[in-house]
């Protein structure tokens, strides 16, 4: 089995390529909550180059990336866990505001890089073009246009480069544990690597095989409560073998900070009962971190579901 693959390639909105891929979208995201997308508008050169920096950066020594420090668990500099010893990441919070990627790149590298900040800005800039047409198509094909402005206005991006280094050994090993996405759109590039799996509502697990001109876009929690349970939001995991590392940077759509995520009533009726409390999702991000948070299946349930 396999992700379904949807065309983003230059899209005009009120166009009936619009139309046809706003249902590939609507149809991929409930049955499996992700799908791969082609996108050209952010060219090779510049992908090529983001996939470079992002090598780079985990080459640098420990205490330079422990640098990375973030209130939040998990947002920072995240490596050396037992439990997924092949996995590495940086993240950078709010990365679309002004100065904050060359922040963090003054601090990965105080003598400058300013390539490393210029590729991913760039890189991320242009995404969140795809990540807003992914939104407005969800938004338009659930009818739900009154709501659109404020929609795409209640989010933020974080921006995180990943690395899973090759297995210690011949076997598969995991190179990240199961999980749903928390936030509202995650999107994925990686080197030519394989590794994420993508569970089915019906247990399998799918490899997603993207091409160096595609991108993996999966629904998260905050998405999944907002459309009151229309949109699936699927676990997923990375899965390493053979003998060479996987890179992969990823752009996630989050609820800004105070922002009360809470499915609008037209997604509320008798067949389609409220399944999730308003809640605040940073406040719910607390609770995720939680030892209580950690060990719960379906933390969002746990937090507020009805
Ligand atoms: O590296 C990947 O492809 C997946 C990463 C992931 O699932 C995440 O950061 O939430
Ligand atoms: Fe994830």
């Amino acid at each position: 089995m396999k992700l379904p693959i949807i065309n983003f390639s230059d899209l005009k909105h009120q166009t009936e390529t619009w139309e046809s891929a706003k249902t590939q979208v609507r149809q991929a995201l409930e049955e499996f909550g992700c799908f791969e997308a082609t996108f050209d508008q952010i060219p090779l050169h510049l992908r090529k180059s983001v996939i470079q920096e992002t090598k780079q950066i985990f080459d640098l020594p420990l205490q330079i990336k422990l640098r990375n420090r973030s209130n939040k668990p998990y947002h920072g500099y995240v490596g050396q866990y037992a439990m997924v010893p092949l996995y590495e990441s940086l993240g950078v919070d709010d990365a679309l505001s002004p100065g904050k990627l060359d922040t963090f790149t003054n601090l990965m590298w105080p003598q400058g890089n300013p390539s490393f900040s210029k590729s991913v800005e760039s890189y991320s800039e242009q995404l969140s073009e795809l990540d807003k047409i992914v939104r407005r198509m969800v938004v338009e094909s659930l009818g739900l246009e009154k709501y659109m402005d404020d929609h795409l206005d209640s989010t933020n991006y974080l921006v995180r480069v990943q690395k899973y280094d090759k297995p210690q050994s011949n076997e598969t090993e995991l190179g990240l544990t199961s999980h749903t996405d928390k936030n509202i759109v995650t999107i994925l590039y990686q080197n030519e690597i394989n590794g994420l799996e993508v569970q089915t509502r019906d247990g399998h697990w799918i490899t997603a095989q993207p091409s160096l001109n595609s991108f993996v876009v999966m629904i998260g929690d905050a998405f999944h409560a907002w459309t009151n349970g229309r949109l699936h939001s699927p676990f997923h995991r990375v899965m390493m073998a053979g003998d060479e590392a996987r890179y992969s940077i990823g752009l996630f759509s989050i609820p800004k900070p105070g922002y009360i995520v809470k499915a609008p009533r037209e997604m509320v009726d008798e067949e389609n009962p409220l399944l999730f409390k308003a809640f605040d999702h940073h406040q719910f991000l607390d609770f995720y971190y939680t030892k209580e948070g950690q060990s719960s299946p379906a933390a969002l349930k746990a937090y507020c579901g009805v």
